[in-house]
């Protein structure tokens, strides 16, 4: 890999010329991309360019050790958006005519930390250092895109996709709370209930003796801890820079003015990235070489090439072809485009959630609630619908929901003749989808329910936050009243990690049809659902039993929720106890509060006092 360092004294001065050769700016500062290096994550060339504070952890996306923030102008939202993302599975093209920013970009030891860097020093929140720029980047990412403070429940989503291994998160979310939103009544003596000499810690809301000051030379006293003297809780309003002496990088007002190009560029083994910007450029592409690979995110293929040794010749970037980033809301459903990232989706579905009838978005509250624990924020802010469709995971979170939600594929050859293929019969096999080489999936169409259809997802892994599932499932079933009874018209129950594709339940669903909604139909289900769904002793991946209890106790928790939802309707006679009802209730995080008392004994050194240990500013920095 050759060195980059070189780049800055090529770029000139003939504004010209320069007009439409690839760029990216870096911490404000204009580069020029050379050809040659389709090969290169962000990653490398940011390490190589000498902007080593960004790290390389695990490489697939995972530990977010990498975290830079990207900021372009969006061409449907018509503004400047701005994400974390995972530099180690960005192709370094991918970022072309954009603006990065790398933790050296926001604040340094010589010109003043930025509030962020600052509290988490001083939080204690870094201890080797490794992970430190990342939690910093996703942090700042987080605050330069939220109009107003987060919650501390959205800093900690966002935190999902950054491992620790030594220092801990309480400290880390200690020094990240300062710039949540939170009830400033929670710490007034007077609201609090509490007697004038408790003084309640602006970190914690606890009541600690943080706030004391402590004058004897040898004091020994017991501490909570939480923010002191010194750790001031910085407001919100503080990170638009006001605070440290650095500015603020602005969006480059010459990436507003520019106009975007499709890219033809080269990297090393003859490899060819292309960036269209039209679906027509694309067939294109794909009639000239059929065994080019699309992408948009890259964080399937490029954990294919750089951890499997796969090799593509052909890259096709389609993140910016506008006809495959649609979102339209029509009659029938929801549209989304096969290029739209999974964070868009997100947004389009809350929006489509406030604005319908409860009934009708059951399937997008159910793919809403599956992609808060699909991967970290950095991946769902590259990843592509289309991407996840078509890389058919045997555990995807989503492939079962879009086939129990009953989702209509809209396919194009590279002629432009469109058919329609439904979810349920687009995996074939292990990573083999229902999808000729010569074409492309366009969009995807979630219909809307209807008044008595209930769609829910499921999931199991061995944690909650940014890991994959050892099973998931999504289920939908749409009852309705005859003879004074709840009877199931339609019903598809679909599992993820248990066979090499997502897979119907087929038996199981011929099964409820029919079927009055009650415990007779609840026992009966799991006898089919036993020899519907088999895993084999043997089965790839392993905990056999464990996932066979998985897909029975899914659906006795689809039974429960179902009849819950269903309570409310007249002539439903099958009221969940109490006792159950804590199976069926959606996981949000506690409040995360920590407490550690330990003893102090000041005899004149720093041994034994909590100080900001010596390299914290350079950590959180790295310049
Ligand atoms: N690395 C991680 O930590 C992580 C975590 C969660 C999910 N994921 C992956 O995210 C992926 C989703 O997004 P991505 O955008 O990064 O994928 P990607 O760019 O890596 O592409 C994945 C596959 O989908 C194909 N593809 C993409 N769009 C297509 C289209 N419109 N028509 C036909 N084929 C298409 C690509 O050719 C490729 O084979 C999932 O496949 C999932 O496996 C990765
Ligand atoms: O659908 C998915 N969900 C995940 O969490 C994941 N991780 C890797 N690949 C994945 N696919």
């Amino acid at each position: 890999m050759g060195s980059l360092l070189r780049e800055n004294e090529l770029e000139r001065d003939d504004a010209e010329s320069e007009s439409n050769q690839p760029i990216l700016y870096v911490n404000g500062v204009r580069r020029v991309l050379p050809d040659g290096l389709a090969h290169f994550t962000l990653l490398e060339y940011l390490r190589d360019t000498g902007l080593t504070g960004t790290k390389l952890g695990c490489g697939e996306g995972g530990c977010g050790a990498c975290t830079v923030m990207i900021s372009y102008l969006d061409q449907n939202l018509k503004k400047c958006v701005h994400l974390a993302i995972n530099a180690c599975l960005a192709p370094l093209y991918s970022v072309e005519g954009m603006h990065v920013i790398t933790v050296e970009g926001i604040g340094s030891c010589r010109y003043g930390l930025h509030p962020i860097q600052e509290s988490l020093a001083n939080s204690h929140g870094s201890q080797c250092g490794f992970c430190t720029p990342g939690f910093v980047m996703s942090m700042y990412a987080l605050l330069r895109s939220s109009k107003n403070p987060p919650t501390e429940e959205d800093i900690k989503e966002n935190l999902a996709g950054n491992l620790c291994r030594c220092t801990g998160y309480r400290p880390i979310i200690d020094a990240f709370r300062v710039f949540a939103r939170t009830d400033d009544a929670l710490y007034t003596i007077q609201s609090s209930g509490l007697s004038s000499s408790e003084f309640v810690c602006p970190s914690t809301g606890k009541p600690c003796s943080c706030g004391q000051n402590i004058k004897d030379a040898v004091v020994t006293t017991t501490i909570s801890s939480c923010s002191s003297d010194i750790l001031k809780p910085i407001s919100y309003s503080d990170t638009d820079g006001a605070a440290y002496t650095s500015k603020e990088l602005i969006f480059p007002p010459e990436l507003l003015m520019r106009k975007s190009t499709a890219l033809y560029l080269t990297g090393s083994n003859g490899l060819k990235w292309h960036r269209p910007l039209s679906l027509q450029h694309v067939f294109d592409i794909k009639t000239r070489y059929p065994n080019a690979k699309l992408v948009v995110g890259n964080t399937e293929v490029g954990v294919e090439t750089r951890l499997k040794n796969l090799h593509y010749p052909v890259l096709v970037h389609i993140a910016h072809v506008p006809e495959l980033n649609i979102l339209n809301i029509k009659d029938e459903g929801l549209e989304i485009g096969a290029a739209v990232k999974l964070s868009e989706l997100v947004k389009v579905l809350k929006l489509v959630i406030d604005q319908r009838a409860p009934f009708q978005t059951s399937s997008c509250r159910a793919i809403l609630e599956q992609l808060k624990w699909f991967a970290g924020t950095q991946i769902r802010n590259v990843a592509s619908v289309g991407g996840n469709i078509c890389t058919a995971s045997p555990i995807s979170d989503l492939n079962p929901l879009w086939m129990a939600a009953g989702a209509k594929f809209h396919i194009s050859d590279c002629k432009g003749n469109i058919r329609i293929c439904a979810a349920e019969y687009f995996f074939l096999d292990y990573r083999k989808v229902d999808l000729a080489s010569n074409e492309i999936l366009l969009f995807v169409l979630l219909p809307w329910n209807s008044r008595y259809e209930f769609v829910k997802a499921f999931k199991q892994a061995h944690r909650r936050d940014d890991d994959i599932a050892i099973v998931n499932a999504g289920m939908r079933a749409c009852l309705e009243k005859k003879d004074q009874k709840w009877i199931v018209s339609d019903a598809s129950i679909v599992y993820g990690g248990v066979a090499p594709y997502s897979i119907s339940a087929i038996e199981t669903n011929k099964f409820l049809l029919g079927k009055h909604w009650n415990k007779e139909l609840y026992h009966g289900s799991l006898e089919v659902l036993e020899k519907d769904i088999i895993l084999k002793d043997e089965a790839p991946g392993g905990m056999v039993e464990f996932r066979r209890s998985l897909i029975l106790s899914f659906f006795f928790k689809y039974f429960l929720w179902v009849s819950h939802q269903m309570d409310v309707f007249p002539g439903f006679n099958g009221a969940v106890p109490a006792s159950y009802l804590s199976t069926i209730k959606s996981f949000h995080y506690p409040s995360t509060i920590g407490r550690q008392d330990y003893e102090i004994v000041r005899r004149g050194t720093a041994v034994g006092a909590p100080e900001v240990h010596l390299s914290s500013r350079l950590q959180v920095s790295i310049a």
